[in-house]
C-alpha cells in the first residue's frame, strides 16, 4: 500500500512544527524518518497514527484519503508503535498484544486473532514474559511488547516512533531486521522515526531527513545522506563513506572545538 503525505502541517498552539511535509513511501518499502531532536519526527508519526489531526495537507493510503476512514478502518490500515513510555501498563504482555487485534474482532477474539497474538509474541521473543504485567518489564521489554502489538495488528502500513531507543544492540538489529522482513515478505509499508543514521542506511530503502518541520532530503540512503546536508542539519562536521555496500556516516568532531548543546 502506497503511503502519500501531501503538504502536511501541524501546530502545537500557535507554534507550527510541521511546515508542509510531502513525500511518498512505495508499497513494501522501509522508510526512515531522520532529523535532530525537535525536528518533528514524532509529531509526523502521530499525525499518521491519528493521535494528532493535521492542520493542513492530506494523507492517503493507495490514494484513499485517511480522513475518510473511520477509526476501525484506520486501525486496520495503520499500526502504530509509540515510544516505550507509552506502553499500556495495567495489562499482561499477552493482553497488551491482543489489543492489536481489537480492530479485527467483534465481541471476543477468534482463533485467528489468538494465532496472530502467539505469532507476534514468538517473533518478538516474548514467550517467557507473556504473563508478566507490562509495568514490571524493563524499558526494552516493554518496547518489544508494543512492537508485538503492532505486528499482531497485521496492517498494510506500520509507523514506528523510535522503537529501538530502549533496546540493546541485539534487539535493535533484530527489530530492524523484523520490520524489513515484514516489508519484504508481507509487502508491509513501514515508516520508522530513528536516530541512528547508520542503522537507517543499512536497513531502510528510503531516507527522509527532517529539519525544523521541513524536508531537507528524500531518497535512497546514498542520495539522502550527504555530508554537507547532515553537517548543516546536525550542526557538527559529518563525513559519509561507502563501506561494505552501505553508506557509513561518522561525526568528524575536532575535540579542540566547543559545540553548543
Ligand atoms: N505536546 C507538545 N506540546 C507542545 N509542543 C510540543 C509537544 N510535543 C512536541 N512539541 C514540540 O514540537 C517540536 C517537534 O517535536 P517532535 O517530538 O515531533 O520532534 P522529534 O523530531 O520527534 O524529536 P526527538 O528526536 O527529540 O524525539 C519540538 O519543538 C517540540 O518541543
Amino acid at each position: 500500500m502506497t503511503l502519500t503525505i501531501d503538504g502536511v502541517r501541524f501546530s502545537y498552539g500557535k507554534r507550527e512544527v510541521l511546515g508542509g511535509v510531502s513525500f511518498e513511501v512505495d508499497s513494501g518499502s522501509f522508510c526512515a524518518l531522520l532529523g535532530p531532536n525537535g525536528s518533528g519526527k514524532s509529531t509526523l508519526v502521530k499525525v499518521l497514527a491519528q493521535v494528532h489531526r493535521a492542520s493542513g495537507g492530506a494523507i492517503a493510503f493507495d490514494g484513499t484519503d485517511a480522513s475518510s476512514l473511520d477509526r476501525r478502518s484506520h486501525a486496520r490500515t495503520v499500526a502504530y508503535v509509540p515510544q516505550s513510555g507509552e506502553a499500556p501498563f495495567d495489562l499482561t504482555v499477552r493482553e497488551a498484544v491482543l489489543l492489536g487485534r481489537t480492530p479485527h474482532f467483534g465481541l471476543a477474539p477468534r482463533a485467528i486473532d489468538w494465532q496472530h497474538v502467539e505469532e507476534a509474541i514468538d517473533l518478538l521473543n516474548l514467550g517467557d514474559l507473556v504473563d508478566r504485567n507490562v509495568s514490571e518489564l524493563s524499558g526494552g521489554q516493554a518496547q518489544r511488547a508494543l512492537i508485538a502489538r503492532a505486528v499482531a495488528q497485521d496492517t498494510p502500513v506500520i509507523v514506528l516512533d523510535e522503537p529501538t531507543s530502549a533496546l540493546d544492540l541485539r534487539y535493535q538489529i533484530e527489530t530492524l531486521r523484523l520490520v524489513r522482513r515484514l516489508t519484504r515478505e508481507k509487502g508491509v509499508t513501514a515508516l520508522i522515526a530513528i536516530h541512528d543514521l547508520n542503522h537507517a542506511a543499512r536497513y531502510c530503502d528510503q531516507i527522509v531527513l527532517l529539519h525544523g518541520g521541513r524536508i531537507v532530503a528524500d531518497g535512497t540512503p546514498e542520495e539522502a545522506l550527504r555530508a554537507d546536508a547532515l553537517t548543516d542539519v546536525y550542526g557538527l562536521p559529518i563525513t559519509v563513506e561507502q563501506r561494505d555496500g552501505s553508506v557509513e556516516v561518522r561525526p568528524a568532531v575536532d575535540d579542540a572545538i566547543e559545540y553548543k548543546i
